[in-house]
């Protein structure tokens, strides 16, 4: 079908795979993180490297706050979001260890690079500090904001086929995103 599908089609479809509403765009930059996981999971299986990292945990949260400060995010709130983003991030990788434990078939058979895969979290970071910015003030209204985010996160799990381990990690990512909630 893509082949035979003129511009306007193409970016149509392209945009109807984004999550809605908004708190769509922070949310699209939340799964895209949850889904690096994925590649994070793949390049610590069957290695000695541990799902858990504290260095680099306290790492990615210090770059967070300095962001967040010079961004004019308030740094406690941003810190609070990336908590739950690596919780989210280890949810993933558990439920991945689990399943390629149980059916090694399904594990994958390269192994990608740790510390391209942590640059690429970096440059998540920026982003996502950006739309945390971006979305200061609806976040600050709590029903808007509710609503917001089950539009968001509904159709951003349902658009881009997030499995219940992945649409669990979007739940824990997204936990803390209205601030009074
Ligand atoms: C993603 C990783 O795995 C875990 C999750 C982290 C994160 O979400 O930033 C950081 C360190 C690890 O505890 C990693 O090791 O880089």
């Amino acid at each position: 079908a893509g082949a035979h599908m003129n511009a306007e089609s193409v970016s149509s479809t392209v945009e109807t795979t984004k999550p809605l509403g908004r708190l769509g765009p922070l949310t699209d930059v939340v799964i895209e993180r949850i889904r690096v996981s994925d590649d994070v999971a793949a390049s610590k299986f069957g290695t000695d490297s541990p799902i858990e990292d504290p260095v680099r945990e306290e790492q990615v949260l210090e770059q967070v706050r300095k962001q967040a400060d010079a961004a004019g995010v308030d740094p406690d709130a941003a810190v609070a979001f990336f908590r739950d983003q690596i919780i989210a991030s280890k949810v993933v990788q558990k439920g991945l260890f689990a399943r390629w434990t149980a059916h090694p078939e399904e594990a994958p058979t390269t192994r990608p690079d740790l510390g391209q895969i942590r640059e690429q979290l970096d440059r998540l970071t920026t982003d996502l500090l950006q739309e945390l910015k971006n979305t200061e003030q609806l976040r600050d209204k709590p029903i808007a904001c509710t609503a917001q985010l089950a539009l968001a996160t509904g159709s951003g799990a349902a658009l881009e086929r997030l499995d219940t381990l992945h649409r669990q990690a979007l739940r824990a990512a997204t936990h803390s995103v209205c601030r009074s909630q």
